[in-house]
């Protein structure tokens, strides 16, 4: 009838806004018990009218369990791994981070550019997935697996409600895939910990591992009780249409097509800015929401990045660069 088709059709809108206010902004605008019970009576109202639930409704029904173990999904695009620079001893900083002063070096000299800009972003410490996504509509995702094939957790990353079922906005490609972080935020670790130990449950070493185990749970139904997060950090295929020219205005893009992105990120120039970027993102990792095992840097203009092309199965073009291995207390 008419009016539930516009009942649930406006909950839709409202649910979809708070998860974007809550997930993307990080400025929820509506209370937990608020956003429940909006969710509440729009799951009602499927299972009185269950041809209101389609596959992108945001009360993200979980699906069936993978009997057989996870399909395997062959990456069109390979999900790249990240050579990786450490601190050296050294007098001054050239020397005591003399891997990534060659790293920014070689790209000067190589584009004859003078201190390039760069976007600079916290390594999450959590599982890389890729999102695939068919005119606007999740369709498919998957672990990154050895790069090439990974293993097919659709059903589990659609009770990620950090990540949108169907893009916000306009103006998106055909298809269009999203590579990011899945990961387990500290609050949500610590909670699922304690819940735990006064259940005589096996806690959770440590974040990464809650994120890892969660999402290769065969059933979705207890991936949907662990409260897992998605941070965007890269773009996969591209089909029928286009992105900006830089990877800086591409994140922008994907928070306002509705993905979340780290607050973190930033643009840099040249080594002093990475080394002055470093130190930031050094300083305030432990009030950060989410574990990071150091901070990424990729040549902002997409241009420049295929001029730079790859070694082996790493870019030349980008860089980890990790923190001094912390003692990881099994909390
Ligand atoms: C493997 C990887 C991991 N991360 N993590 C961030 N933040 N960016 C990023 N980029 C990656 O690969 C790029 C080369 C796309």
């Amino acid at each position: 009838p008419a009016d539930i088709v516009a009942r649930s059709a406006a909950l839709r809108a409202q649910i979809e806004q708070a998860n974007y206010r809550y997930h993307v902004l990080d400025d929820a605008d509506i209370t937990d018990a608020e956003y429940d019970r909006r969710m509440r009576e729009l799951e009602a109202l499927e299972a009185e009218w269950p041809e209101l639930a389609t596959t992108d409704s945001p009360t993200r029904k979980v699906g069936a369990r993978a009997s057989g173990g996870f399909a395997e999904v062959r990456h069109a695009l390979p999900m790249l791994s990240l050579g990786n620079a450490f601190e050296q001893e050294g007098e001054n900083e050239r020397e005591r981070f003399r891997e990534i002063a060659d790293f920014e070096r070689r790209i000067e000299h190589t584009l004859e550019r003078r201190t390039p800009v760069f976007s600079v972003e916290p390594k999450l410490d959590g599982l890389a997935i890729s999102l695939r996504y068919e005119d606007g509509v999740f369709v498919q995702g998957a672990t990154r697996g050895d790069g090439e094939t990974g293993e097919d957790v659709t059903a589990n990353l659609r009770t990620v409600r950090a990540i949108p079922l169907k893009l916000r906005g306009s103006g998106w490609p055909a298809v269009l895939e999203v590579r990011g972080e899945v990961v387990m935020l500290r609050k949500d670790f610590e909670a699922f910990n304690d819940y735990a130990r006064k259940h005589d449950e096996k806690p959770l070493a440590n974040p990464r591992n809650g994120a890892a185990g969660s999402l290769r749970q065969l059933d979705p139904a207890i991936t949907a009780k662990r409260r897992l997060s998605f941070f965007a950090y890269a773009i996969g295929v591209v089909e029928g249409g286009e992105l900006p020219p830089t990877h800086s205005a591409t994140l922008q893009q994907l928070r306002e097509w509705g993905f979340p992105v780290s607050p973190e990120v930033d643009v840099a120039r040249g080594f002093d800015g990475l080394i002055a970027y470093f130190r930031r993102i050094g300083a305030k990792r432990d009030s950060l929401p989410y574990d990071i095992d150091g901070v990424v840097y990729k040549l902002d203009d997409y241009a420049g990045q295929r001029e730079m092309g790859f070694v082996s199965r790493a870019p030349r073009w980008a860089i980890a660069h990790k923190f001094p291995a912390q003692e990881q207390t099994t909390r």
